[in-house]
């Protein structure tokens, strides 16, 4: 299993270019089930979760082809309506096929992706949409056993809270429902917006992009189309805190400020400079970061996704801070790594609070989970002497280049294979 070592205590300069969304990449590559002509993705991540993703549809019969680097091609007819265990277990973005397997086959047969370090994860309003639209869902041996013998159909469908799973997979599955669907309380994350445009590309009928009610008009068929993924918020809120914990500067090229939602306010709040610019956001740090409290939320309030990175710069900043989980109950698993490197972190159910110490120390950690992975690493670029990071595979998943990227800004950093 690879490893990182680090050397820290390097201000980062320079400028990091921000690669595509994974969390986009990943649903804009299941729409591909949802034709047989060829969908083209520009600008997709090289990630081992884009891997996966691959994987999983090459063995419903869909080619998935890199033409370049860069570039995805999506395409074929389905010969399979499973999605074994084996490929589900590992990305939990694998239940989004159910849908469109059942919208253009009306069968499918999903394992049920089950918990995951960071959460139990549950599926239920996946699947309380998609019986809303007609199928007839029975659980079975780990699987997750779909039909819909009439075809689906649209339905109006009220979320008691915020998923972007279930927005997204509901959305997808929409697109080729007859009648129209409504998605109320819906999720508004960026990601969201790129999968409704891209679908519309393809022919879909879906207004209210951006809000919390999407309605989708289903279609007969869709078509192929040319999407380029939007960036990467949350690579870029990362390599933010990259920039802010080790008080260097770094531009980051082709980021969208909008997209970020609360992440820069509450930088700022924190004592980072942040600047926007056309071409993307300068980020730096001059004077010192003071303790500052967040509560993550969906969309546009302070992502999930950017908690761990957070809490590790207020592990260094002056005063104390409180950091609420609100999405996911076991999300704290940095916490313990953070501590054995210095920091004053204590958990108290779904909050921790954090008591700013003036510098961290390199220790060999574990890596838990994606986002718990960076927030390691970040530790490790500001902390004292050396600080081997295990189990990067997480970190694989969602971040690409990491060492060329943050190397090319100055940081001492390495792979070791193994
Ligand atoms: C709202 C939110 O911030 N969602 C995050 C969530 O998306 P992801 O799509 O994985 O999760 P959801 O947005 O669906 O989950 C939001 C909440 O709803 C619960 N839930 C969800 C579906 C369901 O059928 N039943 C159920 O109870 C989840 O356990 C969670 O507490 O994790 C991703 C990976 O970290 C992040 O990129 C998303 O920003
Ligand atoms: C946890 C994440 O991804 P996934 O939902 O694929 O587990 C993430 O993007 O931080």
């Amino acid at each position: 299993m690879d490893r990182i070592r680090i050397r820290g205590g390097r201000p980062l300069e320079g400028t990091i270019d921000i690669s595509g969304a994974k969390n986009a990449a990943l649903k804009l590559m299941v729409a591909g089930l949802l034709t047989d002509k060829r969908l083209i993705l520009d600008n997709v991540p090289n990630l081992a979760d884009v891997e996966t993703m691959a994987q999983l549809l090459a063995q419903h019969g869909i080619v998935v082809d890199r033409p370049t680097p860069r570039r995805l091609s999506v395409g074929g007819a389905i010969t399979n309506t499973e999605a074994p265990y084996d490929i589900v277990r590992k990305m939990r973005a694998s239940i989004l096929v159910l849908g469109p397997l059942l919208a253009r086959t009306r069968e499918a047969r999903v394992s049920l992706p089950g918990g995951c370090a960071i959460g139990t994860r549950p599926v239920d309003l996946h699947l309380k949409g998609l019986e809303a639209m007609g199928a007839a869902i029975r659980l079975d041996g780990g699987y997750i056993d779909a039909t819909a013998p009439h075809g689906l159909h649209g339905a109006e469908i009220t979320f008691p809270f915020v998923s972007v799973g279930a927005t997204e997979h509901l959305m997808l599955t929409a697109t080729l429902a007859e009648g129209e669907t409504t998605l109320i309380n819906a999720a508004r994350e960026p990601e969201i917006g790129d999968l409704a445009t891209c679908l519309n590309a393809m022919g879909a009928s879906i207004t209210g992009i951006g809000t919390d009610r999407l309605s989708i008009l289903g279609v007969k068929s869709l078509h192929g189309a040319n999407h380029a993924i939007l960036p990467d918020r949350i690579e870029t809120g990362t390599y933010a805190c990259a920039a802010a914990i080790t008080g260097g500067a770094i531009f980051l090229r082709g980021a969208r400020p909008a997209d970020l939602g609360a992440v820069l306010v509450t930088l700022s709040e924190a004592g980072v400079d942040v600047s926007e610019t056309t071409e993307g956001i300068q980020v730096s740090r001059r004077n010192g970061l003071h303790g500052t409290d967040v509560m993550t939320e969906p969309f546009p309030g302070f992502a999930t996704d950017m908690q761990a990175q957070f809490m590790t710069l207020m592990a260094v900043a002056e005063g104390a801070s409180m950091i609420t989980e609100t999405i996911f109950e076991n999300r704290f698993m940095h916490v313990p790594e953070l501590n054995r490197m210095g920091a004053r972190i204590n958990v108290h159910g779904a909050s921790a609070i954090v008591r700013g110490v003036p510098a961290l120390s390199g220790a060999p950690v574990m890596a838990t989970d994606l986002r718990a992975s960076f927030s390691l690493v970040l530790a490790g670029l500001a902390a004292k002497g050396e600080t081997i990071v295990n189990r990067v595979y997480h970190l694989d998943r969602g971040y690409e280049a990491v060492e060329r990227k943050l190397a090319a800004c100055g940081a001492d950093i390495e792979r070791i294979a193994g």
